[in-house]
């Protein structure tokens, strides 16, 4: 037996579908600011695709680019400008920010109210204490894939999450946490990692290790919510070519898996539909409208 697919291509675009309508109901359109400093190629193409699928789901975006050598006063004086302008609901930093910035500090001046992305200390205390806030788009992701593929209730499965980052890691857990699940989070220094992995029945590798999760570290009919994007040479597709790859190693661990997202189109494309969810609720709390239903 092979691992069903969770396409997450294909749920992303369910998710923007509902934001595009609820911005239809709305008395007025959610903007949103994207941040960008300096010129990295991966960051760029993102960037872009945020603007674009903001606008398609019928939001204004703004879109301000800063030069790599661009000062931490500078950035964080842009994103103060954008947080005093009543104009914005939404503030995003696309990261990572050039050598030589500090991207702790220049998250923490975002507004918590505008913070789309989830990150600041303020969104990070709301999701610990269960509050209602902003939550981080990838891991919110991640619990959108399960359900897709286990249903609504997740309550009782066993999470494993391998890596403890502050932009998924640590979200995952505790957003799963949320749903009633048990959760572990494992680590570089979790002791027999595969063994602790095969107890899982959500398991959810965010480590940035190509293929590092193998067959046999999988408990048969488990789902596999793959985080990693990972850039390898692919000499057989021609010289300095490349391919994406997850952290899980697909081949190896699609026949003993019951679910399983692909990469690419698995988690990746629900950041980006996550960030669009996150600004119509941020224009909503900010402007006192009401909450879109099914959202
Ligand atoms: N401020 C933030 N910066 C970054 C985040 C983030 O959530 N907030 N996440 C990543 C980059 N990222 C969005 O910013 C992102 C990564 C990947 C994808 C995606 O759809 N990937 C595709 C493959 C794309 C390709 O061919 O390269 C996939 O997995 O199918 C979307 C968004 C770091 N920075």
């Amino acid at each position: 037996m092979s691992a069903q697919r969770i396409d997450g291509t294909g749920v992303s675009a369910d998710v923007r579908a509902k934001v595009a309508e609820a911005v239809k109901a709305l008395p007025g359109q959610p903007a949103l600011a994207v941040v960008l400093v300096g010129e990295d190629p991966a960051s760029q193409v993102y960037v872009r695709s945020k603007v674009r699928l903001t606008e398609e789901a019928g939001m204004v975006s703004v879109h301000h680019q800063l030069p790599a050598t661009a000062t931490q006063a500078e950035v964080e004086d842009l994103i103060a400008s954008l947080n005093a302008d009543d104009t914005i609901d939404g503030i995003l930093l696309q990261l990572p920010l050039p050598k030589g910035l500090d991207e702790h500090s220049a998250i923490e001046c975002i507004d918590p109210d505008k913070d789309v992305d989830g990150l600041t200390e303020v969104s990070a205390g709301r999701l610990t204490l269960g509050k209602p806030g902003l939550r981080p788009c990838t891991p919110n992701g991640c619990v959108i894939l399960a359900k897709s593929a286990l249903g609504e209730d997740l309550s009782g499965k066993h999470v494993v999450v391998i890596g403890r980052s502050i932009l998924v890691g640590k979200p995952a857990a505790l957003l799963f946490l949320a749903e009633n699940c048990t959760v572990t989070i494992a680590h570089s220094r979790t002791a027999d990692l595969p063994a602790v992995c095969r107890t899982a029945d959500i398991l959810v590798p965010a480590v940035g290790r190509p293929n590092m999760v193998k067959g046999d570290w999988v408990k048969p009919g488990a789902t596999l919510i793959d985080v990693g994007i990972n850039r390898i040479p692919a000499p057989e597709k021609g010289e300095g070519k490349t391919r994406l790859v997850g952290d899980a190693d697909f081949a190896d661990c699609e026949p003993v898996a019951g679910h399983i997202t692909p990469v690419p189109g698995g988690v990746g494309p629900m950041t980006i539909a996550c960030l669009l969810r996150n600004t119509v609720l941020a224009a909503c709390t900010r402007r006192g409208w009401s909450m879109p239903e099914g959202l």
